[in-house]
């Protein structure tokens, strides 16, 4: 009786929502670090997921085997260091937490000595074997690595702009649940839009456009700290985990989270919303062609960038401080690829 009930909640409760499931081929890449092996197990359970591939330079066969026992319909693989290419053969979406995360006392930037030829040696081979995937950068410094990987399948004659995204998703995720945590709400009815990049002061939570927020803003040094708690929610992972890594449960959960959107709008969901940093428009005029801000999620990737919105003065003030500083990552990502 219980194991009956249990199995039938077990199925009905499942994680990530699939209105229109369709099979979906996915690679994770650095699968066998501290974020890629919960994300290849929320992976294994989004119904949408029809192959799932694990590649890392160290250890995917041994989470590919795990994972794969999993009673989810798809079917897992794992890669050794020497199979990139089979990895990524018919990948539709690439999901890329491969590099070295930060230790207390450095900025995302400092990973970017690292990072930076992990990704564009990942994006040359994606953009060879499957350049019409959809690619997922979760390695740091996003507000770098993005340019990095757009410059990387400009210069392979395959780059889509509606197909490389910056995951900021554990912004949003952080956002919405510190909210929640001081209103009493249920983070369900209260989601934040994080605008802006995924590093200090160029994440911007627009708290003004949650209703439930409205006590919030009114009281200024509680609204400070709200703010200052999500553009630096990551180094309080950092020092918590005290040379351990950074944030890697909760990242996997925001990565699935992206993923799943991403997933129900290819299979042809209308109106699946979410932040990413992605090449936009919005703020092209003020020399900054990467910013994170609401995008709808269709058959090809971006279908829509949607406008910031109405802002008050204070956030208005944050997003020019994010402006400076996107500038800088985004030219330092340019330089290096050139
Ligand atoms: N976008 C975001 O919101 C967040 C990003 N991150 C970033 O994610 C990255 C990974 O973090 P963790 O999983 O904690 O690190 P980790 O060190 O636990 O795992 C990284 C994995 O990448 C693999 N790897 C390294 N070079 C590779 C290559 N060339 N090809 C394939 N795999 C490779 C390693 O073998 C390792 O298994 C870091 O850069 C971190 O800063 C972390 C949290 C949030
Ligand atoms: O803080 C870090 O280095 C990892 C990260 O991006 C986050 O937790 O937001």
């Amino acid at each position: 009786m219980f194991a009956r009930n249990a199995v039938r909640t077990l199925t009905q409760t499942r994680q990530f929502s699939s209105s229109s499931a369709r099979g979906i081929n996915v690679t994770v890449l650095g699968a066998g670090g501290g974020i890629g092996q919960p994300l290849s197990l929320l992976l294994k359970l989004d119904p949408h997921v029809k192959n799932l591939n694990l590649y890392d330079i160290r250890g995917a066969p041994g989470v590919a085997a795990d994972v794969s026992h999993i009673d989810a319909a798809s079917e897992v693989k794992g890669f050794a260091a020497d199979k990139l290419d089979e990895a990524l053969d018919g990948a539709e979406v690439i999901v890329v937490p491969a590099g070295v995360p930060r230790k207390p006392g450095m900025t995302r930037d400092d990973l970017f000595a690292t990072n930076a030829s992990v990704l564009r040696d990942l994006a040359t081979t994606a953009a060879r074997v499957a350049p019409k995937a959809n690619l997922l950068i979760i390695t740091n410094p996003v507000n770098s690595l993005v340019p990095i990987a757009s410059r990387v399948y400009e210069k392979a004659g395959v780059y889509d702009p509606r197909r490389i995204f910056g995951v900021s998703t554990l912004d949003v995720v952080r956002a919405t649940r510190f909210l929640a945590g001081l209103t009493g709400t249920d983070p369900a009815d209260t989601p934040v839009t994080v605008v802006g990049g995924h590093s200090g002061d160029t994440i911007v939570p627009l708290f003004s456009q949650s209703p439930s927020a409205k006590a919030i803003l009114g009281d200024k040094e509680k609204y400070e700290a709200l703010v200052h708690r999500v553009q630096f929610g990551g180094d309080e992972v950092v020092q918590a985990k005290a040379g351990a890594g950074s944030a890697t449960l909760s990242m996997a959960y925001a990565g699935a989270k992206f993923a799943n959107a991403l997933f129900r709008g290819i299979s042809g969901e209308k109106g699946v919303i979410t932040p990413s940093f992605v090449r936009s428009n919005l703020y092209e005029a003020q020399g900054v062609e990467y910013i994170a801000s609401n995008i709808e999620l269709g058959a090809n990737g971006v279908e829509k960038i949607h406008p910031i919105g109405p802002i008050t003065a204070r956030e208005e003030e944050l997003l020019q401080v994010a402006i400076t500083g996107l500038k800088q990552n985004i030219e330092k990502g340019y330089k290096f690829i050139e």
